[in-house]
């Protein structure tokens, strides 16, 4: 993702021909069309951009305005925009880059809306690179950040494609017109359930570059007085900035081996797909969904904590942390926005316990829906065992999904309709849904640190940061793991000095481990997160670099500021 990220220079940017078009075709052409444009997308001889979300809508793909009219007199479709809402807006490459675009639309045959479906639409010319005919594209404007990607717009006119341009390996379009149905009618929107999971290793990349930043910072960084009259001390041996940066860095690998088991399960579950059996994809929606959503937001505020911790230069752009912050943000509400997300796994969470309920035994990642107990059995716990922690968290998740899903139950007894039963208790839900995330990000942590084939001084550090991640959540969140007293007051106060010895106890390992991620200089662009540490003389260069500094008295000092400060001294 990283190498994909890499623009080929200001105002384009292909990194969406990688993530998404290309796959695309991948997982939704049929053999046919991957001989006719694969080959092609995978050596650049084409440039191609994932045209679905629209200027009136992104979330709501079902409400998706862009049409594709299967015409059989001619065995074409036509690609039309038929509202100014329904302009395509957002997509990466769209503006001045892609010349071909997987377009999301919806499928007309035979005078009936078969829904969303994607085709493959030439938006340029090869030979001159200009828009083909009917087709206007351009760029949507400058954003919060990722500029060097060109976000365009494209507006279709009755825009004619060969039907064998629709990509038809799930559902088809035969010749007269007849539709065939595809097995799921969510297949259609399998690309982002697999761009979604990549996002967790964006997640886990990005707050792996910024608690890289942060701590090698964080010891060339020296500050203030720890004891009168002794040396400054490098900022990382406050305890405050251990607290700020150690939990992201224990996020960062908690999230790193998330995804891990988030490829693994894509894998497998779209390998059975690949022979007919759909079962895990309820499953694999929910887990993709619920990880994107957490791992994201996560990230993005452990960004901006480690861009304060660094202080006035953490904000300058030298740092490389608000450009950092600016990209994961764009994680939060691309690929699905993150409230939106989250619900789509709190809906599972609700079908899952209500199958629970009827006795049924549950499995996968919703497994221990079914085995925790009700009833707390408070106790002094051993809040340093990662079982115990592990079990707090699924227990609070299990509390919170009953809860929630015991609610929406209450509130259609009462007479409200499902769907407005659901959005009086969509708060309750996202919490019940971000507390079960939040703990298979805990549970497959632990498992990994127990299992991974590393030497055991490596297996005592990475523990010690599982039980740094579990301990942090568990005093951030206290007041979910006392509700029900299955944790009491003195087990949060363990929770709380456990965390402090574990603070202290990766102290000694913090650079190592930011080391271990092997982030290039290059990688990281930040003249704080440098390798060799010398911060100050690159800082001092880099400034002098600044367009600012190309003349001693700028411009703007004869054009504004002179003539203004001669008026003011006049009137003296
Ligand atoms: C070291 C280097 C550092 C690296 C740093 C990196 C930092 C980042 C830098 C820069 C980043 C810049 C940006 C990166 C690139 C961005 C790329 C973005 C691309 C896009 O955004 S593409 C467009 C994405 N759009 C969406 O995701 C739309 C979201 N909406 C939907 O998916 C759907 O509309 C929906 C799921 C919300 C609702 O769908 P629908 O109405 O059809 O379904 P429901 O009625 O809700 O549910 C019915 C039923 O269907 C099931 N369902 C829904 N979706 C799926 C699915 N995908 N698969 C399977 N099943 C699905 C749902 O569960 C229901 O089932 P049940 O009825 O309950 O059984
Ligand atoms: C950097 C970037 C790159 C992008 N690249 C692409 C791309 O390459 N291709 C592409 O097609 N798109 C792309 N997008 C668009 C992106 O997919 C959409 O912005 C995203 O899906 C959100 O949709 P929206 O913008 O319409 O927001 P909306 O859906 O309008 O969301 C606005 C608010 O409404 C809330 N909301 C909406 N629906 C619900 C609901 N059911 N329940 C509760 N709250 C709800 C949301 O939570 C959100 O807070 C990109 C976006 C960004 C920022």
């Amino acid at each position: 993702m990283a190498a994909a990220l890499q623009t080929l220079g200001g105002g384009i940017g292909i990194t969406l021909h990688w993530i998404a078009f290309t796959p695309t075709i991948e997982q939704q052409a049929t053999e046919e069309q991957k001989k006719k444009w694969l080959k092609l997308a995978q050596d650049v001889a084409i440039v191609g951009a994932y045209a679905q979300t629209e200027m009136g809508h992104g979330t709501f793909v079902r409400g998706l305005e862009t049409t594709a009219t299967y015409d059989p007199s001619t065995q074409e479709f036509v690609i039309n925009s038929p509202t100014l809402t329904s302009t395509k807006w957002w997509p990466g490459g769209l503006g001045k880059t892609a010349n071909h675009a997987t377009v999301m639309a919806q499928l007309y045959t035979r005078g009936k809306c078969y829904g969303p479906h994607n085709f493959m639409v030439q938006i340029r010319s090869l030979e001159n690179h200009q828009p083909c005919p009917g087709v206007t594209l351009g760029d949507i404007g400058p954003k919060m950040e990722s500029n060097g990607n060109d976000n365009g717009f494209a507006r279709f006119d009755h825009v004619r494609i060969p039907r064998e341009n629709m990509l038809m390996k799930f559902a088809r379009v035969e010749a007269d017109g007849t539709y065939v149905q595809p097995p799921s009618s969510k297949l259609a929107y399998s690309n982002m359930v697999y761009l979604r999971g990549t996002f967790v290793m964006s997640a886990a990349q990005a707050l792996a570059s910024a608690t890289t930043i942060a701590v090698r910072y964080s010891c060339v960084r020296r500050q203030s007085e720890m004891k009168p009259g002794e040396p400054e001390p490098q900022i990382l041996e406050y305890q405050t900035q251990q607290y700020k940066l150690f939990p992201q860095l224990a996020a960062a690998y908690a999230f790193w081996f998330a995804s891990w088991f988030m490829t693994q399960q894509h894998g497998s579950i779209t390998g059975s797909m690949e022979k007919g059996d759909m079962s895990g994809l309820a499953e694999l929606h929910a887990l993709s969904a619920g990880l994107k959503s957490y791992t994201t937001a996560v990230t993005a505020r452990g960004i901006d904590v480690c861009r304060m911790a660094c202080g006035g230069h953490g904000y300058s752009h030298a740092s490389g942390l608000p450009a950092l912050f600016g990209g994961a943000a764009a994680l939060c509400t691309a690929e699905g926005e993150n409230t939106v997300m989250m619900l789509q796994t709190a809906r599972y969470l609700v079908k899952c316990f209500a199958q629970s309920q009827a006795g049924k035994r549950l499995t996968g990642t919703v497994a221990y829906l079914s085995a925790v107990q009700p009833s707390p059995v408070a106790g002094n716990r051993n809040m340093s065992d990662l079982g115990t922690l592990v079990a707090a968290f699924q227990h609070r998740a299990a509390r919170m999904v009953r809860h929630a899903a015991m609610q929406m139950q209450g509130e259609m007894q009462k007479g409200k309709a499902r769907e407005d039963a659901w959005n009086s208790c969509s708060v309750l839900l996202i919490k019940a849904a971000e507390a079960h995330v939040h703990s298979f990000v805990v549970r497959n942590f632990a498992e990994t640190v127990q299992t991974v084939e590393v030497d055991e001084s490596v297996r005592a550090v990475l523990t010690s940061l599982c039980q740094l991640y579990s301990l942090y959540g568990i005093t951030e969140h206290a007041g979910d793991f006392l509700k029900d007293g299955y944790l009491t007051g003195r087990d949060i106060d363990a929770a709380s000095s456990h965390l402090s010895a574990m603070l202290a106890r990766v102290r000694p390992d913090a650079v190592a481990l930011v080391d271990a991620f092997d982030l290039h200089d290059k990688i990281l662009r930040s003249v704080l997160g440098r390798y060799d540490g010398r911060v100050y003389e690159h800082l001092y260069e880099w400034a002098k670099k600044s367009p600012l500094n190309k003349s001693e008295v700028h411009e703007s000092y004869y054009k504004y500021l002179q003539p203004f400060l001669k008026s003011n001294r006049a009137k003296l």
